[in-house]
């Protein structure tokens, strides 16, 4: 995917006031603005399902869900491709995965990188075509290593979907094959985005304030 492909979310042409949209009150004084609305969140998942699936012959791709922050755009991304065409014209055969990966403690990478699945499942792998669908991509440490581990198991092809990439000068340069919006350089929170594990509840893309910061803080 082209990068004039990707929305670039621009920090001061993006902020939408809180009182615009519905928020949950448990949340108002923690996040900051609003980035990403639940309904354009939704609209532009929609294309990235018929880019991907265009891009894939009558194969079976086994959709992998990086946990737990890719749950909300995996289940929204897996329902559009169910409707969208391979490069054939005919449905794409879906088999549905799931793997856990853990780097962030509060805002910050902890530079340690925790991914759980079985070696049972790992091995199952082997010839398959992987679609990795992630919620972020940062210093792209996370995804390199996810990568890197997953080589090992031989799969046929392996693409990565990530509804949301950071300009960040920390980028170890990593670029998924498929991006949905390119977002400035701010912790972000909703849509399944957590913050120590709050926040997934918020359907909006938001930037978190130094209020939620402080208060869900891990100490
Ligand atoms: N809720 C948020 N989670 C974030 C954010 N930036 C990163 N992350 C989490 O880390 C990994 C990827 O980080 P990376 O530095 O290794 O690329 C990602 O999967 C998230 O879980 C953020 O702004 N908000
Ligand atoms: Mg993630």
């Amino acid at each position: 995917m082209d990068p004039s492909q990707w929305i670039d979310v621009k920090e001061d042409k993006f902020k939408y006031q809180l009182d615009h949209f519905v928020i949950p009150g448990h949340y108002k004084d923690d996040v900051e603005s609003i980035l990403i609305p639940h309904g354009l969140i939704v609209d532009r998942i929609a294309k990235l399902a018929q880019m991907i699936a265009s891009e894939y012959d009558n194969e079976r791709i086994v959709v992998c869900c990086v946990l737990k922050g890719g749950h909300q755009f995996f289940s929204d991304l897996v329902t559009y491709m169910k409707k969208a065409l391979n490069k054939q014209g005919k449905a794409v055969p879906m088999t549905l995965d799931f793997i856990r990966a853990k780097s962030y403690d509060n805002d910050r990478s902890t530079g340690n990188v925790q991914i759980s699945m079985s070696e049972e499942e790992l091995q199952e792998l082997k010839g398959k075509n992987l679609l990795l669908v992630e919620d972020i991509i940062d210093t792209g440490k996370t995804m390199k290593k996810l990568l890197e581990l997953l080589a090992n198991y031989e799969p046929k092809s392996v693409k990565v979907a990530s509804l949301l990439l950071k300009k960040t000068p920390k980028s170890c340069g990593y670029v998924p094959d498929y991006v949905g919006f390119a977002v400035p350089d701010l912790f972000v929170v909703g849509y399944c985005l957590d913050y120590n594990d709050i926040f997934r509840d918020l359907d909006h893309i938001c930037a978190i304030s130094e209020v939620g910061k402080i208060k869900y803080e891990n100490n």
